[in-house]
């Protein structure tokens, strides 16, 4: 039996795996740039975070009705179940998708019905999180989340993603208000490819209460400082920096000098179906590649839990943080 686990940086657009990429093409009717799963596979060689989310933004033109996000969804559960995952805060690209014709509610419906099966189906309690991408304009999110708001009752919190450089969580100060006030909770990618500045305007501007990615602080001891006084979650990617060379290798990740400088830091798969591997396997990962041993392995999971959404279900967050801590290690994932 896997580590028991919560993955809390997952885009589900990025479970899209090639298999069923083509499979969801033919049934659209939409033709693939790409000859065949190998041929798409051989696009996954990223130069930078603008490289990878030219393919996923493309690829995304395959996902058009209700059934095809429930099939997305159901499919990561089943991994992620098979790797230990008992809980998922999933994000989620509504302008990636509406921009393209598809309603928001086929979207949000379609997720839904595999998240409510996520229980009883694979052992895995869910919240969604809904992302502004960042490239687009403050009225274009500010017009999304009023979109959404015949859906909150399906929504745990608002996120920030895509582009980062040149697109600050500053821009989106009002919109993050009005999400707040909404009853929304809030987090945002910040310091993947951007600088420590922007993990501070997040925290300080838009009043988020986990940093998605967040490796820059490390080139801020203040700020390190801060985030770990604060207990301020990180939700680490390691084999999504390696592939979007945020890093040069595993070996060189940043992860084990942050959990060492007291971060709250937590391992998560990003976009497991470009970059090598679910969260299960990157536990793996940097058990090898780090030499983290039982007891980080045990910390990241255990910090999975304390750091995930689960505040309305305090009985469940305890019973997996007590299997954490029991858990016998077999192997390191
Ligand atoms: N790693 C990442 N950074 C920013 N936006 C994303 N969208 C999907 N994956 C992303
Ligand atoms: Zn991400």
């Amino acid at each position: 039996m896997p580590l028991p686990k919560a993955e809390l940086h997952l885009h589900i657009e990025g479970t899209l795996e090639p298999e069923l990429a083509f499979a969801l093409a033919a049934g659209n009717g939409v033709e693939l740039p790409y000859k065949d799963t190998e041929e798409l596979r051989a696009a996954y060689l990223f130069e930078d975070l603008q490289s990878f989310l030219d393919v996923y933004y493309s690829l995304m033109a395959v996902l058009r009705t209700e059934d095809d996000f429930f099939e997305l969804t159901d499919a990561y559960l089943a991994r992620a179940a098979a790797q230990g995952v008992r809980h998922a805060e999933i994000f989620f690209d509504p302008q990636a998708h509406t921009s393209r014709g598809v309603p928001l509610a086929t979207v949000i419906e379609g997720l839904a019905r595999a998240l409510d099966g996520g229980e009883e189906r694979h052992g895995i309690s869910t919240r969604l999180i809904m992302c502004f991408l960042r490239d687009e304009s403050a009225e274009s999110a500010m017009e999304t989340l009023d979109a959404a708001k015949p859906y909150l009752h399906r929504i745990a919190a608002v996120g920030l993603d895509s582009a980062e450089v040149g697109n600050p969580p500053s821009k989106f100060r009002e919109v993050y208000e009005a999400a707040a006030a909404l009853g929304l909770r809030k987090v945002a990618h910040a310091g993947e490819e951007g600088p420590p500045a922007y993990i501070r305007e997040a925290l300080d501007i838009l009043g988020v209460e986990r940093i998605d990615h967040g490796l820059r602080c490390m080139e801020d001891p203040e700020l390190v400082e801060r985030l770990a006084r604060e207990r301020v979650a990180l939700t680490v990617c390691p084999l999504s920096n390696v592939r979007l060379r945020v890093v040069d290798t595993l070996e060189q990740h940043p992860l084990a000098r942050m959990m060492d400088a007291g971060l709250l830091c937590t391992v998560n798969s990003d976009d497991p179906a470009y970059f090598g591997g679910y969260v299960g396997d990157t536990f793996h990962a940097v058990h090898e590649a780090l030499g983290l041993g039982e007891e980080k392995l045990r910390e990241l999971a255990r910090n999975s839990f304390v750091a995930s959404f689960l505040e309305d279900d305090e009985e469940r967050r305890g019973r997996l943080i007590a299997e954490v801590e029991a858990y016998e290690f077999t192997a390191p994932e």
